[in-house]
């Protein structure tokens, strides 16, 4: 494991995305079924009625299989969506079984805009959070646009405000010792990765 200590978050953002983007697609779909078994019928996710997740890109995790699981259950699932204005701003929007996309600027695969589908971020129960790198203690490395730390920033206002949860998805390859945390990160509930829960 990395012990990062001795890195800039832009050295070890590069060293990992790297890394994720380095296995075979056949590993890939393997990570891809483990990490469904890891996650399926764990309560977190069979209690949840709106779950967030995201389009696999740059060598991600993938979670179709846990979208297709949710639309099959009845369950509400979202997409992060990012907004033309502010630029800095991403909404979470529902989408459905086959839905048309388009590739946003960062060519991340996304739904139409449309405000009705749209939910606020509070009012869901699930986020599964798409990573670069993360520790043992909560710790997450984005992809540095600050987009899931601006949206869950009301977190730090409302301390005792747990919903929704946040699980990070992540390749086992991907974990480091401990990630420095800046002051506007909020802590994961867990990272779930192939192998196990962190
Ligand atoms: N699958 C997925 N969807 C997601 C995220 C993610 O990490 N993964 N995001 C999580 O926040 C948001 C998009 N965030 C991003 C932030 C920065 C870059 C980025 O730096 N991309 C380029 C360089 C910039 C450019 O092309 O203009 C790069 O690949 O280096 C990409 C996405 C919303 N959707
Ligand atoms: N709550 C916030 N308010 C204002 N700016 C913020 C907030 N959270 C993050 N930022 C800004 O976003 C930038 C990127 O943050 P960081 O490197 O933590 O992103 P990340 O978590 O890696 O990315 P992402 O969430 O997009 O995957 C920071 O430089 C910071 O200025």
């Amino acid at each position: 494991m990395i012990d990062c200590q001795d890195l800039s978050r832009a050295q070890l953002r590069r060293l990992l995305r790297q890394r994720r983007r380095s296995l075979a697609a056949h590993a890939q779909r393997q990570a891809a079924r483990a990490l469904y078994r890891q996650l399926a019928q764990h309560p977190l996710f069979r209690r949840a009625r709106h779950i967030a997740l995201y389009l696999s890109n740059d060598g991600e995790i993938d979670p179709r299989l846990l979208m297709a699981a949710a639309h099959t259950r009845g369950k509400q699932v979202y997409l992060p969506v990012l907004s033309p204005w502010p630029r800095s701003k991403m909404v979470f929007q529902r989408i459905e079984r086959n839905e048309p996309l388009s590739a946003n600027r960062f060519g991340i695969a996304e739904p139409l805009r449309n405000g009705k589908r749209q939910r606020r971020i509070w009012a869901l129960d699930l986020i599964l959070l798409p990573l670069v790198g993360f520790d043992r203690h909560g710790g997450r490395l984005g992809m540095g646009g600050g987009f899931y730390d601006r949206s869950l920033a009301y977190r730090a206002r409302r301390k005792n405000w747990h919903k929704p949860t946040l699980l990070g998805l992540a390749h086992g390859c991907q974990q480091v010792e401990r990630l420095p945390m800046a002051s506007w990160d909020v802590p994961l509930a867990a990272t779930v990765t192939d192998e196990g829960w962190y």
